[in-house]
Parts: C-alpha cells; structure tokens; sequence
C-alpha cells in the first residue's frame, strides 16, 4: 500500500517536506499545498520554492491547482510543466469559505456540469500530462455523491484521491464510508483513501473494512504531523512512536526555517502551529502546549520542549 503525504497549507511545506525525507521514510508521494493560477503577479516567493525541483530533491512531488476555470489551470499547468513537473493534481475539497464562496476547491462540487465542462476542456486540450483529483463526496448532502461519481467516471484520471467528508463537516463529524465504498465499484482508476488516519491500527482497522485492490494508497496528513514515523510504521507494520526522533525532526525544521532568513518570529510561528497538531488536546501534556505557544523566543521554546524528555 502506497502512503502519500496530505498537503497542508502552512503545514507540510516545501521546509517541512525536505527536512522529513532527511529523518525518515515510507512515504511514497507529496503534495504542494494548493497553488491558485497567479495571472499577471507570476509566482510568489513560497510558491516558487514549494516547486523547485533542486530544493525539493529526493521527493515525488505533485503541484496542487486550485481553480474553476479550466483555462486558468491549463495556463499554469504550462507554466508549471516548464519546471520540470507532468503530474497535477486538482483541489476539489478546500472547505474554507473564502475559497468554496468563489466556485472553487469544495464549492465547485456544487456545480456538476460546470465540473464536466472544465474536465473536458482539460483533457481535450492537455494529453501530455497526467491529472488526478482530490475530492470531497458533496458540498452539504451524501446524495451529490452519486452524481459527482457520473462526472469523474468519464474521465482519464490517474488516480482519485477521496477525503469522505462533505464541505459541511470541514474536517470534523465522521468520515462516510459508504460513499468511498460506492467509488471502489464505480472507478476503474486507482482510487486513495484519505481521513483520520492517526495509528497503525487505524490503518488494519480501515483494510478490513474497505478491502479493494483498486485502493493502492492512503494519504495522511494530520496523522503523519502528529507522528512523523507513521509512514514507516505502515509500512514495517509495527507501531512506532519516538518523541526523540520528533523532536530531532523539529530542531532541524527550526534550523532550516533560520537558514533561509525567516527570522525567529516567523520561525516559532510554524513550530507552534506543529506542535498544536502534535499534542492537540492530550491533557497530558497541556501544559507544556500552552509554554510552547507563549515562547517568546527561541531560547524558551527549548526550555519549554526539554521538559518533555
Ligand atoms: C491546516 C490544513 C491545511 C490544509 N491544506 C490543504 C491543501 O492545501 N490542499 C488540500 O488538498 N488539502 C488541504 N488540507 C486537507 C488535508 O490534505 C487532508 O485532506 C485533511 O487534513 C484530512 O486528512 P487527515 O485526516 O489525514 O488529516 C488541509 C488541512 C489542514 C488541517
């Protein structure tokens, strides 16, 4: 089974993805964060980062486009493709508002004909790339699900990506099995899983439930920020936590963040964003939570991780 790293806007970014592959492995495929077609401004200084294929050597990486207009993406997707990349992925599962208010990530599941129209301009105009998709099962009703699987049938993706959440549960409630179930018997693509996948137990429990080789992947995100050595453990089948190797992994996120002039501020910034995703609401180690989350600088940041050795 293939494990792919959820991308994660703040979070799995191009300094993230590169120090991980330093400190661990399993992981089969990246992703950018979503990259929104730029028109007349050209790319951003992160987003020309998160795609340079020297700075994110050692990676199978895949630039995420979030659009709804199919001439946008072809434009970008050029653009792209001049740096070196022919596989994209396209974002159909943002639940932000400001996103999905604009016709776009999940609200454009809103809309099935204008989805058909932009697949078929796409795949008529673009046969030398290869597309995949990430998507929600409906904006806020399971029985779009079957409507939207109608539109993905008809086209040549290479594999589909499905978080089984609607736009409403953002990325609460529970995950709807039965609609990733119906995919497995309407795809003939290669089909990903993607929610709440936190422990290898997660993993066994999710196989005997769904149990079909057109899944070839899962992806995880939270899961694998929360413990980074979780893709090894998928794939060594054994449950392996290590607060030490974690912590190496963030002292040298820190490290890197420093050496490209993101300044402290900044820097602690992202860690503590890691470190809410880490311990979460594990009353155990609340405490230590809320003195990474007050650090004023550097100094007290490590003050405050050393307690937890
Ligand atoms: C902070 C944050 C940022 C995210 N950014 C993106 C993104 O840029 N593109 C995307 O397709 N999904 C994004 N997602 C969704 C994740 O890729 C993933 O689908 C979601 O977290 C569910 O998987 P998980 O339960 O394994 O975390 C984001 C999620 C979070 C929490």
């Amino acid at each position: 089974m293939q494990i792919y790293m959820a991308p994660m806007e703040g979070v799995t970014n191009y300094v993230f993805r590169k120090v991980y592959i330093k400190h661990f492995s399993g992981v089969d495929k990246f992703f950018t964060p979503f990259i929104t077609p730029h028109m007349k401004k050209g790319f951003s200084k992160s987003e020309l980062m998160e795609l340079n294929k020297e700075y994110n050597k050692g990676q199978y990486l895949i630039p995420q486009i979030l659009t709804n207009s199919a001439e946008d993406f072809l434009k970008l997707a050029d653009e792209i493709e001049e740096m070196g990349y022919s596989e994209f992925n396209i974002n159909l599962g943002c639940p932000s508002g400001t996103v999905t208010s604009k016709g776009r990530g999940s609200g454009f599941l809103q809309d099935h004909e204008a989805l058909d129209r932009f697949f078929y301009e796409i795949f008529e105009k673009k046969d030398n790339i290869t597309i995949s998709v990430k998507t929600r099962i409906g904006f806020s009703d399971y029985g779009e699900w079957d409507d939207l699987l109608k539109v993905y049938e008809k086209y040549d993706f290479n594999e589909i990506i499905i978080h089984p959440r609607l736009r409403s549960d953002f990325y609460k409630n529970n995950i709807h099995l039965p609609s990733f179930a119906e995919a497995c018997n309407t795809f003939k693509q290669n089909i990903i899983y993607n929610g709440d996948i936190k422990t290898l137990d997660d993993v066994n429990a999710f196989k005997t439930k769904i149990f079909d080789e057109k899944v070839t992947g899962i992806m995880i995100g939270r899961g694998l920020v929360r413990n980074p050595l979780l893709a090894e453990s998928i794939k060594e089948n054994r449950e392996t936590v290590c607060i030490k190797r974690t912590i190496e992994f963030l002292d040298d996120i820190v490290e890197e963040y420093m050496s490209l002039n993101f300044g402290e501020r900044n820097t602690l910034f992202k860690l503590k964003e890691i470190w809410g995703m880490i311990i979460g609401d594990d009353d155990r180690y609340a405490r230590i939570l809320k003195k990474i989350r007050k650090s004023g600088g550097l100094k007290e940041y490590k003050t405050a991780i050393n307690e937890l050795y």
